[in-house]
């Protein structure tokens, strides 16, 4: 489903990612986990055909991201941001703002924001605020319901809970379990946290120093890692727990 060919990406000449291979199965849920500017925004920006890789390519379905023209582009991938309410227009009611997908494909999706809103247990009177009216739980579940609005066959979430309080975090990742569930796609979930990340994906990439360091199943990964970098992480979430 996701092919990353050989990418490498430099922003002023300092290089942020360096050849960078790696394959993800169709329906496979898979973590992105490295440090505080290791690159993992920037790889999740490059899946989602926001960024250009300066060098490589990326492939999704087979098709180099650059080639999608946006509507389709958008129907095959979605990105869920860290800040949940950026994902909104403050100017515009939430409901109006989920509708506006249905404007921009020439589709009607109220059924749809309907089904989604009742399966995932959203109240439907969230439609009539604003963006500011809405707390950032609430925000963070409305910007992934209207990414399955589309049925993406890939969701990309770009620590999706790291901006919310520690109870609203829980909330969310419950959620997103259930979406998981329900909702057949590939999703890639990039986070700092390898524990979280054990929680809510399968099979996990680690990235040190603009590269891969490890990749594997999370058993693969947590019961025998190949590196002093991923031995210290899973150390600290042991101590943990
Ligand atoms: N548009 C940009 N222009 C210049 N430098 C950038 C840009 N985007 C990212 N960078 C730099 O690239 C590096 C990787 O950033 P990136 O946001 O991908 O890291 P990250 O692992 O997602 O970090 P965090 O977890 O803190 O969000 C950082 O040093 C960052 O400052």
């Amino acid at each position: 489903m996701i092919k990353v060919d050989n990418v490498s990406m430099r922003f002023k000449k300092r290089e942020v990612l360096e050849d960078i291979n790696f394959t993800v199965e169709s329906g496979t849920k898979v973590g992105i986990v490295g440090d505080s500017g290791s690159g993992k925004s920037t790889l999740a920006r490059l899946i989602t055909g926001l960024a250009i890789p300066r060098k490589g390519q990326i492939y999704l379905n087979g098709v180099k991201t650059t080639e999608y023209r946006r509507k389709e582009k958008s129907k095959v991938v979605q990105m869920v941001f860290q800040h949940p309410q950026s994902s909104f227009d403050e100017k515009r009611k939430i409901g109006y703002q989920l509708e506006e997908v249905g404007r921009i494909h020439h589709r009607d999706y109220s059924k749809e924001i309907k089904r989604l809103l009742n399966v995932f247990l959203v109240d439907a009177k969230l439609m009539d605020r604003y963006p500011y009216q809405i707390s950032g739980g609430e925000a963070q579940r409305l910007s992934i319901i209207r990414c399955l609005l589309l049925k993406p066959k890939v969701l990309i979430m770009d620590e999706p809970t790291s901006m919310l309080d520690v109870s609203v975090q829980a909330e969310i990742i419950d959620f997103l379990l259930r979406v998981q569930e329900k909702e057949k796609m590939t999703f890639v979930f990039v986070s700092h946290d390898i524990e979280l990340v054990s929680h809510v994906c399968d099979k996990i990439i680690i990235i040190d120093n603009k590269q891969i360091i490890e990749e594997g199943t999370i058993k693969e990964v947590i019961e025998q890692p190949k590196s002093t970098y991923t031995k210290n992480l899973i150390e600290s979430f042991e101590y943990f727990y």
